[in-house]
């Protein structure tokens, strides 16, 4: 089916849903170097959600073809709005914080405006959520907005009446952006790429586009790459919804994606995973705080095996850090290993001690990707993981407090929404192991760990 997938026409849509280990990854490139390879040569752009992962694809491919572009999504939309002239060189996207800060402004002028109106005291996180959807939907008018089936939201309740104070505030921002020349932010970029790819009669730059870890693309981030291909080309997007860790929760079935060209195909074979940490996984995926989407797809089969997850429980912090690095310091020259931890903060802690001990860990970050084939340790936090594989994954830290993020929980705007996405953050984290799993934390732990499966062994430390 792999095969069958990479020589599908040259021509269309095709849609690529597979379990964690499938080998989307590993089609993509395939597929990317059956397009180059065609007579005419055609222009192939891969696109992917981060650039640790621009960095793995180019290092997994060994590519070096004129014809093939591998890149992260904003790489791609600003050199497109560049090449039109229309990126600042300073300063032309707005930050999160900055737009925080605009969106407190706008909402301030409001409130002072309207102080009877209590749906502008409510707090700026759901303003800033829901700006963030009307951007990555790709809405420009109220009446679009008024329109709109509003899904990707699970518990925070906005009356269809009340929408227009949010698209107020909306409106607000963008001109309070404009005001300091500021054009875009991270969530608006796809839209005004598409806007202009409309009006561009240009020759498209590339035949052919792939998109991989598709599940974390707004629909928007879509719809710009699909303007951006040529239209006797073709279009292939690769995902897993169950890996949908930025929080967006929409689906790339508003993309505009024609799944009547080639086709909607799934992938539920897992060739990374042992069968019982994929077991494990699917515990994970059965627990009352995940949301439940139908484009997911379960793993039926699996090609590896491997030892039971492990889970160890530790007094103390200090305990559990001496033993991670214990078990660090006998597979460091042996196998490659990766400690997944839930803040930069964390990485940072263990990178120093490791480092007093003589081990020098490779931090995974924009500018460095991780390989399961190269022996020694990498330090990386859940979200940096997505999309890489190591021979034994170490999870610290799975305590209360911790994990679920307690600050993020503390300031959620929806709390189901919150431990549902740090929920998949350790689906993600398990599955990224290719023989062993060490999982574990100290006083009391995780609420969302799955602790009545059967597929783990769970031990005391050297307490
Ligand atoms: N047909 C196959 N036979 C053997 N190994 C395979 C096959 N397809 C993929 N693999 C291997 O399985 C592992 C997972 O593949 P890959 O990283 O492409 O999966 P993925 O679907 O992108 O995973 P994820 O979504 O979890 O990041 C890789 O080590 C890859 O080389």
């Amino acid at each position: 089916m792999q095969k069958e997938v990479l020589a599908l026409p040259a021509k269309g849509h095709t849609v690529i849903l597979g379990t964690a280990g499938s080998g989307k990854t590993t089609m993509a490139l395939w597929r990317a170097i059956f397009l180059t390879n065609l007579p005419t040569h055609p222009n192939v752009l891969v696109v992917t959600f981060n650039m640790a992962l621009v960095k793995y694809m180019r290092a997994m491919g060994n590519l070096n073809k004129k014809n093939l572009t591998i890149e992260n999504y904003h790489k791609f939309a600003r050199g497109y709005l560049d090449n039109l002239g229309k990126m600042p060189k300073w300063n032309g996207v707005v930050n999160p914080d900055d737009k925080e800060y605009y969106i407190n402004e706008a909402l301030e002028y409001y409130r002072c405006r309207f102080p009877e109106e209590s749906t502008f005291r409510r707090p700026v996180s759901i303003f800033i959520d829901e700006i963030s959807f009307i951007q990555k939907f790709g809405i420009e008018t109220l009446e679009q907005y008024l329109d709109v089936e509003r899904i990707g939201r699970a518990s925070v309740n906005i009356k269809r009446e009340n929408r227009k104070y949010f698209f107020a505030i909306y409106k607000e921002y963008m001109r309070l952006r404009e005001q300091k020349q500021q054009s875009y932010d991270w969530d608006d970029m796809a839209l005004y790429v598409y806007k202009e790819l409309q009006n561009d009669i240009r020759k498209r730059r590339y035949d052919h586009v792939i998109v991989d870890e598709g599940q974390d693309f707004s629909p928007m981030m879509v719809k710009s790459l699909i303007a951006a291909t040529n239209v006797n080309g073709s279009f292939t997007f690769l995902g897993d919804v169950a890996q949908q860790i930025y929080g967006s929760r929409l689906s790339w079935r508003d993309s505009g994606i024609n799944i009547n060209d080639n086709g909607i195909w799934k992938f539920d074979v897992n060739y990374r995973n042992p069968a019982i940490i994929s077991a494990f996984a699917k515990d994970i995926a059965n627990s009352k705080y995940w949301e439940h989407n139908t484009d997911m797809i379960s793993p039926t089969s699996v090609i590896a095996e491997g030892p039971k997850p492990v889970l160890i429980q530790f007094k103390t912090r200090e305990k559990e850090v001496d033993w991670i690095i214990k078990m660090i310091r006998a597979n460091v020259n042996i196998s490659s290993n990766v400690i997944i931890c839930r803040n930069r903060a964390i990485v940072d802690e263990f990178f120093k001690v490791l480092k007093r001990i003589g081990i020098f860990p490779t931090i995974i970050d924009r500018n460095q990707a991780g390989f399961g084939n190269i022996k020694g340790v990498c330090l990386s936090t859940f979200h940096a993981v997505k999309g890489l594989e190591f021979e034994n994954v170490f999870v610290p830290y799975l305590s209360e407090g911790i994990f679920p993020d307690g600050e993020i929980l503390e300031n959620a705007v929806s709390k189901t929404t919150v431990l549902s996405d740090e929920l998949k953050l350790l689906y993600v984290a398990a599955t990224r192991s290719k023989y062993g799993l060490f999982m574990s934390y100290h006083q009391s732990l995780s609420r969302l760990f799955p602790e009545k499966s059967i597929n783990y062994d769970s031990a005391e430390g050297d307490n």
